[in-house]
């Protein structure tokens, strides 16, 4: 089923993946998967353990190009151009599409440094417009007002919640157009999970964003678009109220239902 076409088709579309399947070696881990990501909306990943949601989303940047026997076919189509392709460069697509992982995983430097280093890599910028890009990611993540006075101060040093906010603004200094978040909320405090889903509802007027969550009450929070995996197929995508309140299939009425997984 094309549970992708079930969707409007007049939104936009940053991402479109089309027949994917993905193998860890002999493993077949994503099976013909086809799902748009719109441009500027919230897209969450929902379905129990093991299902694919992380493998998708490792996709989407290419990052399992850094381990052998891994391989995807099918395409993805980032603005319409194919990153599964062997000619496109990693590096700047990982500067498009970027990735906030489970553990907040701050450098060893500090907060400015932290923010500053991908930018560092992709431009040359003044000192002026870097500490100028520096100042705006954070405030983009929520951080400035809690360490503008102490920029040069460890990252390692912030609590867990704000070293997840840096390494959000770490992801919004290099201007991407996609970030991937992969269970953001999963190591930190209800204050902390608060404050990042209210970041994510900002970040999307800017940015397109996947989430991949456990929590189906997040889900509900943060997105727009919610699709349910199971045994690495896609089994329902739609706007998440939609999936929610009058799920298609029985398997995700009963995924969230709390029937399994
Ligand atoms: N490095 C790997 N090598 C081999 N198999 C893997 C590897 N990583 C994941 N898998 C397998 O691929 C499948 C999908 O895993 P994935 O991590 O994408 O699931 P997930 O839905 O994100 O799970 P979770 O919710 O537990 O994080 C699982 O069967 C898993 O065991």
């Amino acid at each position: 089923m094309n549970v992708a076409s079930i969707v409007k088709a007049e939104l936009p579309t940053k991402i479109s993946v089309q027949d994917l399947d993905f193998f860890y070696g002999g493993h077949h881990a994503l099976k013909n998967v086809s799902i748009p990501l719109h441009t500027n909306k919230v897209t969450a990943f929902i379905g129990p353990s093991g299902c694919g949601k992380s493998t998708l989303l490792r996709v989407l940047n290419r990052m399992y190009d850094l381990y052998p026997h891994q391989r995807a076919e099918g395409e993805v189509l980032l603005d319409g151009e194919n990153i599964l392709d062997p000619r496109v460069d990693v590096n700047l697509l990982r500067s498009r599409v970027g990735m906030v992982f489970q553990k907040p995983t701050p450098f060893p430097m500090t907060i400015y440094e932290n923010v500053a280093f991908g930018v560092r890599l992709y431009e040359k910028l003044s000192k002026t417009d870097l500490d100028g890009r520096v100042e705006q990611a954070l405030r983009g993540a929520a951080l400035w007002n809690e360490v503008k006075d102490k920029l040069h101060s460890s990252g390692l040093g912030l609590s867990g919640g704000q070293q997840q906010r840096l390494c959000i603004a770490r992801s919004v200094a290099v201007q991407p157009d996609v970030i991937l978040f992969d269970e953001p909320c999963s190591a930190l405090d209800p204050i902390s999970t608060a404050k990042v889903e209210e970041l994510m509802d900002d970040l999307a007027s800017q940015y397109t964003i996947a989430i991949v969550t456990h929590n189906m009450q997040q889900a509900v929070r943060v997105s727009d678009f919610t699709a349910f995996m199971y045994l690495g197929e896609l089994v329902e995508f739609a706007e998440t109220d939609a999936v929610f309140t009058s799920p298609k299939e029985k398997r995700t009425q009963d995924y969230i239902t709390g029937r399994f997984g």
